[in-house]
């Protein structure tokens, strides 16, 4: 298994079954995606932004909602076997990504594992154990949680900090030293845990010290 991260913005994701498991999957993709989730009934959960269609799922309604949504990703999740194959089949034949929440091991998660997930935005960090323990990507998932505070306020940091040094002119790899300096300081990490604002002057400060030992002085005046 090799993760990538898709943007599914202005995308639609179909999730079929609609017990914990479908609104779990529904919930995650109702994030960016349009969402639709067809069950004959639908479990006292969460569903976030997801539309609920009540109906039960065969070979030709699966097929009518395939081609209404063209959906980048289709999701098995009913506790029905045949339908599930039925689901697999309908987005195969559509292109789309498919995902099936009944089986593991061996590939027979079909195309797509959904990873547990942690995120400080614009960071995710995305654990799978390529199906064979999603107990497992559950509790690192949490453990790495505690960890990661702060990082989306890094990613915007340096993100900033790379336009401002290209714009001063630093050449390519001090702007990289630089870069990869400030992500690794701990004076860095603690400022903007302890942060109240986004333009904090003690993460300015850090920032600067460590950029000052990288990059030339020309540039940094
Ligand atoms: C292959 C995969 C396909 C897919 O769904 O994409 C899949 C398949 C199966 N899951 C099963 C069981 C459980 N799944 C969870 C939880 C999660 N499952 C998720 C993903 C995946 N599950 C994909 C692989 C991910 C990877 O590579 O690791 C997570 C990470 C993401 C998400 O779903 O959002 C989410 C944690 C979310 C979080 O962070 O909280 C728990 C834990 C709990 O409930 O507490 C249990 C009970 C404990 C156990 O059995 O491990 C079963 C057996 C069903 C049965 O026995 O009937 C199957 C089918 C099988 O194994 O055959
Ligand atoms: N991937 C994962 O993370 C996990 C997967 N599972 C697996 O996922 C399956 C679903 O789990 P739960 O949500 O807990 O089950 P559940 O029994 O609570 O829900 C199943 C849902 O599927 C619907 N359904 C049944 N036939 C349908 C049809 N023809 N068309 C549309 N919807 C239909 C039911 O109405 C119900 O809403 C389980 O069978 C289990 O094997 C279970 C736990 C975690």
């Amino acid at each position: 298994m090799i993760p990538l991260a898709f943007d599914f913005t202005d995308e639609s994701v179909l999730v079929v079954g609609g017990g914990t498991v479908g609104a779990r999957k529904a919930r995650r993709f109702a994030r960016e995606a349009r969402v639709v989730v067809l069950s004959p009934t639908f479990a006292t959960a969460d569903f976030g932004e997801a539309d609920r269609v009540r109906a039960r799922a065969d070979a030709e309604l699966l097929d009518a909602w395939v081609s209404r949504l063209d959906p980048a990703l289709v999701v098995a999740a009913t506790d029905d076997s045949e339908t599930n194959d039925a689901v697999v089949a309908a987005g195969r034949s559509a292109g789309a990504l498919v995902n099936r929440a009944d089986h593991a091991g061996e590939r027979v998660f079909d195309d797509v594992a959904v990873p547990a997930t942690v995120r400080d935005d614009p960071v995710t960090v995305a654990v799978s154990t390529g199906g064979s323990s999603p107990a497992l990507a559950k509790h690192l998932r949490e453990r790495i949680g505690a960890t990661i505070d702060g990082a989306g306020a890094m990613a915007d940091l340096s993100a900033g900090l790379r336009d401002d040094l290209r714009e001063a002119g630093v050449p390519p790899a001090q702007r990289r030293d630089a870069v990869r300096a400030v992500v690794r300081s701990e004076p860095v990490w603690k400022a903007l845990r302890s942060a109240a604002t986004k333009d904090d002057q003690a993460v300015d400060d850090a920032v600067r010290g460590v950029v000052a030992e990288v990059v030339d002085t020309e540039h940094t005046t």
